[in-house]
């Protein structure tokens, strides 16, 4: 694994300085190596990143591919929004500042996952175009695969299944993604998820999609 720039801590343990170019850490190498961990395991590990509007699809996908992986003997993990909130990034609002720590943070735990062997499932609106491609920077350009969530924000806002839209459209919620903050789509991503002839697909044809993707590109094999 590459040493990324770090946090430097003195001796009793306390952060000192965030620096680009740390002074007095040294990157410990591992006697394993992703290799070793991903032949164990038969698969090879990458970030499966779901991005698009709330009520998009990107959980409802998530958790059918978490699904059909785990079906076919595949380790997989997912990193959601809603849930990732709740712990690590409890102390982020939706400021453009914190949707971009939410994702860096995010970007840096899914990069450890696949590290560790795993296809990494992280699904979160991230609405910024240079946050994903920060995250995809963090990684091996292949083992980055975004999928884009292509709904229209109607099909969105009819679903509303939390009324935030709802909220939002009332002046109730600021600074809602879609509605009065942007979205930006991505430019080339590697999957798109989409309505034919104004027909969504099922989660389950959605979840195929990208598992074929994985097999095409043999990330289901060591
Ligand atoms: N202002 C605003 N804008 C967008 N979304 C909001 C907002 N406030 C709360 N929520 C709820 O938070 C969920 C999105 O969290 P994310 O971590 O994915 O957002 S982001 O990537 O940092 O933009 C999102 O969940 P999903 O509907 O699953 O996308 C919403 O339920
Ligand atoms: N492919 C689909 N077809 C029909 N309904 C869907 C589909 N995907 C998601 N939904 C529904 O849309 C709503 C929003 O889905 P969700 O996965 O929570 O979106 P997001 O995580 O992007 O906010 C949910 O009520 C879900 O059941």
């Amino acid at each position: 694994m590459e040493p990324p720039h770090s946090v430097s801590f003195n001796p009793k343990g306390s952060m000192m300085s965030v620096m680009s170019n740390p002074t007095n850490i040294f990157w410990h190498e591992s006697t394993v190596g992703k290799t070793e961990r991903q032949n164990l395991i038969n698969q090879q590990g990458c970030v499966v990143w779901i991005t698009g509007l709330s009520g998009s699809g990107k959980s409802t996908l998530a958790c059918s591919l978490n699904r059909e992986l785990h079906s076919r003997g595949k380790l997989s993990y997912v990193l959601d929004g809603d849930n990732v909130r709740h712990g690590l990034n409890k102390n982020l609002g939706f400021s453009p500042e914190d949707r971009t720590e939410n994702i860096r943070r995010v970007g840096e735990v899914a990069k450890l996952f696949a590290d560790a062997g795993l296809i990494c499932i992280a699904s979160l609106i991230s609405p910024y175009r240079k946050d994903r491609d920060a995250c995809r920077a963090m990684l091996t350009d292949a083992n980055f695969i975004e999928v884009f969530m292509n709904m229209s924000l109607e099909v969105c806002e009819r679903r509303d299944p939390k009324g935030l839209y709802k909220l939002a459209r009332a002046g109730k919620i600021k600074g809602f993604t879609g509605i009065d903050d942007p979205y930006e789509p991505p430019l080339n991503c590697e999957i798109m998820i989409e309505e034919k002839d104004g027909v969504c697909p099922t989660p389950c044809d959605m979840a195929g999609q990208v598992v074929s993707y994985l097999d095409e590109n043999g990330f289901l094999h060591a």
